[in-house]
């Protein structure tokens, strides 16, 4: 039996509240995976703890590192890594995990023999092609385009081209475990504009920090010397992408949300909803402290929103929740530069439209965005297809529209196990 559809509580007054992140998941799963493949055991402090967390977890120690759980606290969970010899015979499940399912195969192909990979329904919709013909011209064999599939090495490595458009992520799965490969990598990327950017930033800097050699210095060309990666103790940063839907409970209700220990410096794409919020009406604010590299970010609103003209190609993940500010706003918004968000959980630009518009909203697709004209809203069911993003749009609606029944709202624990105790907490924070 589905579990019953989840009232999205509505704000009565101005929400006021600190809300605390845990851990990343994009940085948990690079660290994961360097952990894995690196020369010594090492430590990954306040790692996210979610499904796409555990499907990683779960996948490195099938293809033999060791993976130990030691403190665990709201922030996280620190994991003991030991690397082991990468062994064949493997059962991957991706679940719904882009991370897992583009960050693993290169590994896989490291293997003593075949791996296969399999997840949920719709990862078999999710693009795959691009990184497995990059594989299988750098040496592996795979036998099918998306998955379900099997790979087996051996892979020497070399110079390759591929086309990221459809995701960044194509990028940072060859570059996260090049140095491994004989040969190192050279990828060079052909075709439209590749998404993501702060994400494949997020990938090389990480890389450099384990003393891999990466060269970025050409637009488009990344290279990567074949060497050790070194084996490290490092912290998760919070999740700022899952910061965002909080963050916005402040424009919609005229309150003021603060996230502790927000990083001045960060590749995550989540620290866009500074510049983002600020133009939709909030105020922004950082109190730096001398010398500290993290801070409290406060972010108040109005109430009132303004709508948004915005290229959101760097920064895709956080688009379901500026769709659902728009759809509150006061003035008309177009979101511009996402067209492979058609390729994330769900077809995003048209799951965002048709729930959005079944709650009375007035949202076209474009081909590669969304045009929203305010309009007002009313209760009804809001379907999440399965994409933690949605069912929190979801939410960040019902905070001002009464009556919005979030379906699935389980979903959440893709990235945010506890979105709901959070959510009620921070409603009811004064
Ligand atoms: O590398 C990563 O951790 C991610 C890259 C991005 O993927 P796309 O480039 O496919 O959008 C992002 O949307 C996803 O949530 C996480
Ligand atoms: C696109 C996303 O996830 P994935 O890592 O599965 O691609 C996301 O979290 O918004």
């Amino acid at each position: 039996m589905p579990a019953p559809h989840w009232p999205a509580p509505t704000a009565t007054a101005p929400v006021t509240a600190t809300v605390s992140l845990p851990g990343s998941k994009s940085v948990t799963n690079r660290a994961l995976v360097l952990a894995a493949l690196a020369d010594g055991p090492g430590l990954v402090r306040q790692a996210l703890r979610s499904r796409d967390a555990d499907l990683m977890v779960a996948a490195l120690r099938a293809l033999g590192a060791t993976l130990v759980a030691g403190d665990e606290s709201t922030a996280g969970v620190d994991w003991h890594v030991t690397p082991g010899p990468i062994r064949g015979g493997a059962a991957i499940d991706a679940g719904l995990a882009g991370t897992v399912m583009r960050f693993v195969p290169p590994i896989a192909a490291l293997a003593d023999g075949p791996v296969s990979f399999d997840g949920d329904p719709h990862a078999r919709k999710r693009p795959m092609g691009p990184i497995l013909d990059a594989l299988r011209a750098l040496g592996a064999r795979v036998d099918n385009d998306a998955l379900p599939f099997t790979i087996s090495g051996p892979l020497a490595g070399g110079e390759v081209m591929l086309d990221a458009s459809g995701s960044s992520q194509f990028v940072s799965g060859l570059l996260l475990t090049a140095a491994r490969f004989e040969k190192g990598v050279t990828i060079r990327h052909v075709g439209p504009p590749v998404p993501s950017q702060p994400h494949i930033e997020m990938t090389v800097q990480m890389l450099r920090a384990a003393g891999v050699t990466v060269d970025d210095s050409e637009h488009d060309v990344w290279r990567v010397e074949p060497g050790p990666i070194a084996a490290r103790d490092m912290t998760v940063e919070p999740d700022l992408s899952n910061a965002a839907p909080f963050l916005a409970a402040a424009l919609v209700t005229g309150g003021t949300i603060t996230i502790p220990d927000w990083p001045l410096q960060t590749t995550q794409p989540g620290d866009a909803l500074r510049g983002l919020l600020t133009a939709m009406g909030g105020t922004v604010t950082r109190a730096e402290a001398p010398g500290a590299d993290v801070t409290d970010l406060v972010v108040s609103g109005t109430g009132e929103i303004s709508g948004i003209d915005a290229d959101l190609h760097e920064v895709g993940e956080l688009t379901p929740t500026i769709a659902a500010l728009a759809a509150l706003a006061t003035t008309p918004s177009r979101i511009r530069g996402v067209s492979h968000l058609r390729g994330h959980e769900t077809d995003r630009l048209a799951a965002l439209a048709t729930e959005i518009n079944r709650l009375g909203g007035d949202v076209e697709e474009t081909e590669d965005g969304l045009v929203i004209r305010p309009r007002p809203l009313h209760g009804g069911t809001f379907h999440s297809y399965d994409d933690h993003r949605m069912a929190t749009a979801g939410a960040v609606i019902g905070l001002r529209v009464p009556g919005v029944e979030v379906e699935n709202i389980a979903t959440t624990a893709k990235t945010l196990p506890e979105f709901v105790q959070m959510w009620t907490a921070m409603l009811g924070a004064r």
